[in-house]
C-alpha cells in the first residue's frame, strides 16, 4: 500500500525557530523562519556523488521535512559547479553483495519519499545533474538551474538502462516523444536546451536567484488548501508510486542480474577510468 502522508496535511504555521539538522550528515536542513520553507543541501565531496551514506541521509532529511511542518522542499547542493554526479559508480563496480543491495534499495526509498513528497518539492539546479542527480532534480516539482550546466538521463552512454522509473520520472515532464529520445540518446541538455524542451523552468543566474524562484514557486500555493493539494499530487503520481511499490523486490533483482554482467562491469570500468583520466588532465 502506498503510504499516506498524513503529517504534511495539517495547515502549515510560519515555522517559529531556524533548524539545522546534524553537522556530521552529507546533508543539511535549513528552514527559513519567514517563509517556513526547507532547503535540504547535498554535501559531499567532490561531486555528491550519491552513495548508500548520501541516500541515507537525504531519506532522513525529507522525512525530517515532511515531519516539521515545513512549507515547502528546496533541493540544492553545497558544490558551485556540480548539483550531483548521479549515482555513486564505485558503488555498482565490483559491487559488495550486501552493500548494493542496501544502496539500490535507498535509492527506491528515496525516490518514493521525494517524487511521493506531499510538501511541494523544488530544484535549484546549481551545477551539473546527469543521470541519479538529474533523477532527483525532475522527481522535484520545479526546477530552477544555473547557465553553463548539463541535466540529463545519460544512463545509455555508460551502456546502462535507467529503470522504469527513472523513465515515469522523465515522462513526468517532458513529451513521450522526447522523453523517449533523449533516454535512447543518453542527452545531456545544456541549460537553454533543458529550458526549451521543459526540463526545467526557469534559468536564474546565481544560486541565490535560483533559490529565490523555487521559494517563489513554493509560494504560488500559499493560498491553496493544504489538503487538496497533497492529495491532487499524489493522485497525479500515485500510479507511478505504486508500480515501484508492488515491484520494489523485482527491481532490485533486475538491477542486481543487470550490473553483475561482465560487460556491465566492463563497460563501467571503463568509463570510471575515462573519468579518472579527465580528472588528472
Ligand atoms: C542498471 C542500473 C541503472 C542505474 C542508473 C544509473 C544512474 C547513474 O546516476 S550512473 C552515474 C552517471 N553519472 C555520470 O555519468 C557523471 C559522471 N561525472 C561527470 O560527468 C563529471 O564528473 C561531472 C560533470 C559530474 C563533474 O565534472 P568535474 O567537476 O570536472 O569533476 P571530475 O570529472 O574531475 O570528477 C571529480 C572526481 O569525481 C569522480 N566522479 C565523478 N562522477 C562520479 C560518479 N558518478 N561516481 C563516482 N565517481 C565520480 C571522478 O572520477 C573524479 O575522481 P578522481 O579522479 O578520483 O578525483
Amino acid at each position: 500500500m502506498m503510504r499516506t502522508k498524513l503529517l504534511s496535511l495539517v495547515p502549515r504555521a510560519t515555522v517559529a525557530c531556524r533548524h539545522m539538522s546534524s553537522a556530521t550528515k552529507l546533508t543539511t536542513v535549513e528552514v527559513n523562519d519567514k517563509t517556513g520553507i526547507a532547503t535540504l543541501t547535498m554535501n559531499r565531496p567532490p561531486v555528491n556523488g550519491l552513495n548508500l551514506e548520501l541516500l541515507r541521509d537525504l531519506q532522513q532529511s525529507i522525512e525530517e521535512i515532511e515531519g516539521n511542518k515545513s512549507c515547502g522542499l528546496i533541493l540544492t547542493s553545497s558544490n558551485p559547479t556540480i548539483f550531483s554526479a548521479g549515482l555513486d559508480i564505485l558503488e555498482m563496480y565490483k559491487p559488495d553483495k550486501e552493500r548494493i543491495r542496501a544502496f539500490w534499495t535507498q535509492l527506491q526509498d528515496v525516490w518514493l519519499a521525494l517524487y511521493g513528497s506531499s510538501v511541494p518539492t523544488a530544484a535549484a539546479i546549481n551545477g551539473h545533474s546527469p543521470a541519479g542527480g538529474c533523477l532527483l532534480a525532475a522527481s522535484c516539482e520545479y526546477r530552477v538551474m544555473l547557465p553553463k550546466f548539463t541535466i540529463g538521463l545519460n544512463e545509455t552512454q555508460l551502456g546502462i538502462v535507467a529503470p522504469q522509473w527513472f523513465m515515469s520520472t522523465y515522462l513526468s515532464i517532458l513529451p513521450r516523444r522526447e522523453a523517449e529520445r533523449s533516454l535512447n540518446q543518453g542527452r545531456m541538455f545544456t541549460t537553454e536546451e533543458a529550458l526549451r524542451v521543459g526540463l526545467v523552468d526557469e534559468i536564474a543566474s546565481s544560486k541565490e536567484e535560483a533559490l529565490a524562484k523555487c521559494a517563489d514557486f513554493i509560494a504560488t500555493f500559499a493560498k491553496v488548501n493544504p489538503l487538496a493539494r497533497s492529495l491532487t499530487k499524489q493522485q497525479f503520481r500515485s500510479a507511478d508510486l505504486q508500480q515501484l511499490e508492488n515491484e520494489r523486490v523485482q527491481d532490485l533483482e533486475k538491477f542486481l542480474f543487470f550490473i553483475n554482467q561482465p560487460a556491465v562491469q566492463k563497460g563501467l570500468g571503463i568509463y570510471l577510468e575515462s573519468l579518472k583520466k579527465k580528472s588528472k588532465n
